[in-house]
């Protein structure tokens, strides 16, 4: 990663037979009126893995019993730069739901997500994590437009390759 690019975590809490997944509607800062998972920018010398376990409890109250690291994206926008986001989910988790003053939460079934109101690139990937599926994704942006995407499957591996480099700034 270079120093221009912005890297965060993003976390999605499953029920325990995964047909619903939490959300949070972003009550401030980017992407602010969107529903999306819970997640954030690393502290100073933060894991990425404790930067995910940390956004998680405080945006919605939950902690993590365990977490997986299902995937990474890569964007480039002529508006906004380079962005990486390491993606989680968790379906072993514990606490009561909290609405945070950065997150409203709330229950969705994973069968009837609309993505309306979500990060433009939420519907090309968000499937991919929801079949289970271990990916990278790339998207390049024109102001707000997508002009190019390739999501390729990837194996827990590769994926522990790219978290093993990523400590916080
Ligand atoms: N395209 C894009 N750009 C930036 N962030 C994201 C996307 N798509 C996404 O899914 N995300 C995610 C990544 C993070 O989970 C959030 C943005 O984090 P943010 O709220 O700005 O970071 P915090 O560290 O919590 O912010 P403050 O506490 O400083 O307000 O969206």
């Amino acid at each position: 990663m270079d120093l221009l690019t912005r890297r965060y975590t993003v976390i999605f809490p499953f029920n325990s037979d995964g047909t619903q997944v939490l959300l949070g509607l972003k009550k401030r800062g980017m992407g602010v009126g969107l529903w999306n998972g819970f997640g954030g920018k690393p502290e100073l010398g933060e894991t990425i893995d404790k930067c995910a376990r940390r956004e998680l409890k405080e945006e919605c109250g939950l902690e993590a019993r365990s977490m997986q690291h299902v995937g990474v994206l890569l964007m480039k926008s002529t508006t906004s730069g380079q962005v990486e986001v390491f993606v989680y989910t968790a379906k072993d988790i514990v606490g009561d739901v909290i609405e945070s003053d950065e997150m409203k939460p709330k229950w969705f079934k994973v069968a009837d997500l609309t993505y309306k109101d979500t990060y433009k690139e939420a519907r090309e990937w968000w499937p991919t994590m929801l079949q289970g599926n271990k990916f990278v994704a790339r998207f390049e942006f024109v102001d707000a437009a997508i002009t190019s995407k390739e999501i390729k499957h990837v194996d827990a591996k590769q994926l522990a390759l790219l978290r093993s480099s990523a400590i916080g700034p």
